[in-house]
């Protein structure tokens, strides 16, 4: 099995189109180049910032091959999410992804159908997970846009007993105090990454291993200084670009995730 070893900065790369709508699949050579020239080194494909699940599954399969192909020998992980609102086409997802070479999948929960507990989520997943075997699977946790919220902590715990790939969490969630439990418990043996960029710093503190977001696609570098300095311990000089990273998400969001504003 591929490692499940995460670390650094990890954009949630936008989907590239073309006035049409079509998949501006070229652009994506040089896109790599200016995540890497921010000191980004992975990518999450296909996921909230990508627009995913408003793909098709062809669309999302040649967006897929597309990262793989275009980061092979310069990006570190390209993780594609396979999450959708029913469980074949995901593992259809999953599939791909495998045999496309990617390095990990990750996917949210059912969004429309949720799971009623968190053993019947953790019971999806591994229906997932079995279909790409040599591959890590993270679980993609942000309830602001699923609706759906299980004690992580406890998830992960069920997760490790009944899932061989499970490879640990993208925490897209304000929740500090639970991934910090996860953190606590799980971080010599799962890859944690958190995903609220106005909060990296404190991730960090508690022991994150990587950040993923979508400001990251153009302001890489200064979550890379934020990185840095944090891993060297200098929380004056990482607070000081956490500041200005929460005043600029503040200008571009109000009260919502306006993805068109991303753009
Ligand atoms: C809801 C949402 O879009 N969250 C973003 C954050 O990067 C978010 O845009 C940022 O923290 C600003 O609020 C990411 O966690 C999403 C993400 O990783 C993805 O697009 O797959």
């Amino acid at each position: 099995m591929k490692t499940n070893k995460v670390r650094g900065l990890i954009a949630a790369p936008f989907t590239p189109m073309h006035e049409n709508g079509e998949i501006n699949l070229p652009v994506i050579d040089k896109y790599v180049d200016l995540l890497l020239e921010q000191g980004v080194t992975s990518v999450f494909v296909n996921g909230t910032t990508g627009e995913g699940t408003s793909l098709t599954l062809e669309e999302r399969k040649i967006i897929a091959e597309k990262w793989i192909e275009a980061g092979k020998a310069k990006l570190d992980k390209v993780i594609i999410h396979v999450g959708t609102a029913n469980l074949k086409d995901s593992q259809e997802l999953a599939r791909h992804a495998a045999k496309a070479g990617a390095d990990m999948i990750g996917s949210m929960p059912t969004f429309f159908f949720r799971p009623a507990s968190i053993e019947l989520l953790v019971d999806y997943l591994a229906e997932i997970a079995k279909v790409a075997p040599d591959l890590p699977l993270f679980y993609y946790e942000i309830p602001e846009m699923t609706g759906v919220k299980f004690d992580m902590c406890h998830m992960m715990e069920l997760a490790v007993q009944k899932i061989p790939n499970f490879g640990g969490i993208k925490f897209t969630s304000f929740d500090l105090p639970t991934f910090a439990r996860c953190v606590d418990k799980f971080a010599d043996k799962l890859s944690l990454c958190y995903g609220k960029d106005e909060q990296l710093v404190s991730a960090l503190l508690l022991g994150a291993h990587a950040g993923v977001g979508s400001t990251y696609n153009y302001s890489g570098m200064i979550y890379s200084r934020i990185f840095k300095a944090a891993k060297a311990g200098n929380f004056k000089e990482a607070t000081k670009d956490q500041i200005f990273s929460a005043k600029m998400i503040g200008v571009m969001f109000d009260e919502e995730m306006l993805l068109h504003r991303l753009k």
